[in-house]
């Protein structure tokens, strides 16, 4: 299952944007067990190949609409997520600015903090599509100090939509990989205090198998 499952669990990501931007229609076309596409709190398990294996990813599409009308509540699905997809309606000119400030509400959440981002910039069919790179710069994600990654998509086709789920299960199996080398970092940090006035032979022969820790 890949690097993620390593973990014990799949990873959760939660799909976020405002109404209309096609976010049911994303999830249509993501192969998977699909426990509800509608209303609301659409569920659904997927699971994504990627050069590092594959993964599953449990989504939660929670719609906020314009406004943000129960934050507790759609809160308790992005507690425990891993990941943030964020759908954008790139035609939707009138819309993008309503967006840009979703977005940066939902980044400054605290659990949402550090999670990688990926930006479905959809509706590219449409001819007032925003292209990516501009969408880039309108949301600015080039000052987000988090993984990022914004993804031209069609989601009545289909188009882009693989693509921006192969880097979203790299960016979660690098998450992982960063937690478990961060522990190590915390134990050996730790130890080395812990020896400070100890024997040094024996503060090197310990830090040795800390550091060795999984
Ligand atoms: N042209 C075009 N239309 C799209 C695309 N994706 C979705 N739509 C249309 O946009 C409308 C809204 O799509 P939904 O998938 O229902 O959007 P949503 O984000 O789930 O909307 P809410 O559930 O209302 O929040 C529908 O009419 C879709 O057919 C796309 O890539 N291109
Ligand atoms: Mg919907």
């Amino acid at each position: 299952m890949g690097i993620a499952s390593s973990s014990g669990r799949a990873s959760q990501v939660v799909v976020l944007g405002l109404d209309n931007a096609g976010k049911t229609t994303l999830l249509r076309h993501m192969k998977g067990d699909l426990k509800s596409i509608s209303g609301r709190n659409a569920m659904k398990s997927v699971e994504v190949q990627s050069p590092h294996g594959s993964m599953a990813l449990t989504m939660a599409s929670w719609d906020l609409g314009g406004r943000i009308p129960d934050r507790a509540l759609w809160r308790k699905y992005y507690k425990d997520a891993d990941a943030l997809i964020f759908v954008v309606d790139s035609a939707d000119r009138r819309r993008l600015e309503e967006s840009q400030n979703q977005l940066e509400d939902l980044l400054r959440e605290d659990d949402l903090v550090d999670k990688p981002l990926l930006v479905y910039a959809n509706k590219q069919d449409l001819p007032r599509a925003l292209p990516g790179p501009e969408l880039v710069e309108f949301l600015g994600l080039r000052t987000l100090k988090r993984q990022w990654h914004l993804q031209e998509s069609t989601s009545k086709t289909g188009a882009g939509i693989l693509e921006g789920l192969a880097w979203l299960s790299d960016a979660t199996s690098a998450s992982v990989k960063e937690e478990v080398s961060s522990t190590n970092c915390l134990m050996y940090e730790k130890h080395a205090d812990d020896v400070s006035t100890a024997d040094t032979e024996d503060a090197g022969s310990r830090a040795e198998v800390i550091s060795e820790c999984p």
